[in-house]
């Protein structure tokens, strides 16, 4: 008889509003048991990074495509998948190229952006039968979509004596600028407001800030392009900027930087990068949305006045992306204001390609930061961040139940 695939429990006890155990006890073990599902092992995370070497000493323990049960929101997912994306494995994978892990997701973070994009949500106070949607699909035996990751290295200048460079893989969202600002600040609110409450709170204390820094768009391979959105044609059309070899060279300030994979939504309802699903994809690439102040035909010098100015556009760009990720039509009207219609430049550039590179200015420390996934990097003076998407060729391969 064939032996059952290895199926790890995992769940994080701190995540979201601290629920995940008691939702577990009550709604997963129970339907487990009933399905006659067998776990080889249950574990809840004791600390962060924790989430990590369980799913790691797990894959060394277990042999075959291994199945995890995973409680929390996208920051636990991100702690795994670098685990195990950036580290040989040993024990009985010591010689295995390629480790498939299958991941059923039981959204119990704050935000759960992965899990709302796979499964959308159709009211705000969905119950615990929308919760349990991708381990039905592990029970039913349903199909698997692999997650597309990117893969972001923070290096230091050429010159540097540092030659070690950081690497972070992301399954959601890598960003810079204002979103990687809301997540620096918001991880310290997390006590005093554990729901979404506290990325808006983060948010309205950096709107009025801008970020210097000098980006490459990277093309795909096989369209050898960096698109853009054209609302009129309402497709992507190459970019007008591209050089010889496909890159786009853009230039700053920005006041939004921001790329995703697999998801079209950071929260329930905050659709950022709604044509992931509206426009899917035929190759590996990412979807990118930039706003960058100069665009705004009434802008004419970087002065605080300006910046609180252009504050309430860059808020009603965040309002549209929760009105089903309606500021992808923004455009604005020859005196600055924004409509829906009309011939003006975008308010919002959205792309998509295979990557970039963020080169901040060495005087904006702000721009430094980097985001990944809800992780926090920095980049060090001088140097900069390069990502770029990719279905991983060898090491693990990560999929989830839908
Ligand atoms: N036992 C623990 N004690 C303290 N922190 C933990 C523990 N287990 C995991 N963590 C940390 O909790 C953090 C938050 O988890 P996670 O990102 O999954 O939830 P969230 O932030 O509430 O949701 P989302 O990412 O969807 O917004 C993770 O970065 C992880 O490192």
């Amino acid at each position: 008889m064939a032996s059952c695939p290895p199926v790890l429990v995992m769940y994080n006890p701190v995540c979201g509003d601290g629920t995940a155990e008691t939702f577990f006890n009550e709604h997963v073990f129970p339907r487990l048991e009933e399905a006659h599902i067998q776990v080889t092992q249950k574990m809840a995370t004791g600390a962060a990074g924790h989430a990590g070497t369980i799913a790691f000493d797990f894959l060394e323990r277990y042999e075959g495509n291994v199945t995890v049960i995973l409680g929390s929101g996208d920051g636990t997912l991100h702690e795994i998948i670098n685990a195990l994306s950036l580290v040989a494995l040993k024990g009985v994978r010591k010689n295995v190229v390629s480790s498939s892990v299958r991941v059923v997701l039981i959204p119990c973070g704050t935000a759960n952006a992965l899990y709302c994009s796979l499964f959308k949500p159709i009211s705000m106070n969905e119950g615990p039968a929308y919760k349990l949607k991708s381990l039905e699909a592990f029970i039913m035996g349903s199909d698997v979509v692999p997650l597309t990751l990117t893969v972001t290295t923070l290096s230091a200048p050429p010159s540097s004596k540092q030659s070690c460079s950081n690497v972070a893989v992301s399954a959601v969202v890598t960003s810079t600028a204002l979103h990687a600002s809301i997540l620096h600040d918001s991880e310290s609110l997390r006590k005093e407001l554990p729901g979404i409450e506290r990325f808006k709170v983060a948010a309205r204390n950096n709107i009025t800030q801008w970020y210097s820094s000098h980006v490459k768009l990277l093309p795909t391979p096989s369209a050898q392009a960096v698109e853009i959105y054209d609302p009129d044609q309402k497709t992507f059309v190459i970019h007008k900027d591209s050089d010889a070899h496909g890159i786009v060279d853009v230039h700053g300030p920005f006041a939004y930087f921001l790329s995703t994979v697999n998801v079209d939504r950071l929260e329930p309802a905050f659709r950022i990068t709604p044509l992931a699903s509206d426009i899917v994809s035929s190759e590996v690439s990412l979807d990118l949305v930039m706003v960058r102040p100069h665009r705004d035909p009434t802008f004419v010098m970087d002065t605080i006045e300006a910046r609180n100015a252009f504050a309430e556009k860059s808020v009603a760009v965040l309002t549209a992306a929760y009105q089903d990720g309606n500021h992808i039509n923004f455009r604005y009207t020859d005196d600055g204001k924004m409509t829906n219609e009309g011939t003006g430049p975008t308010v919002v550039e959205y792309i998509r390609c295979k990557g970039w590179e963020w080169i901040p200015d060495e005087a904006d420390e702000r721009a430094h930061l980097v985001c990944s996934d809800g992780a926090i990097f920095s980049i060090v003076k001088g140097g900069k961040a390069a990502c770029s998407a990719a279905v991983p060729a060898d090491g693990a391969e990560f999929s989830v139940y839908v």
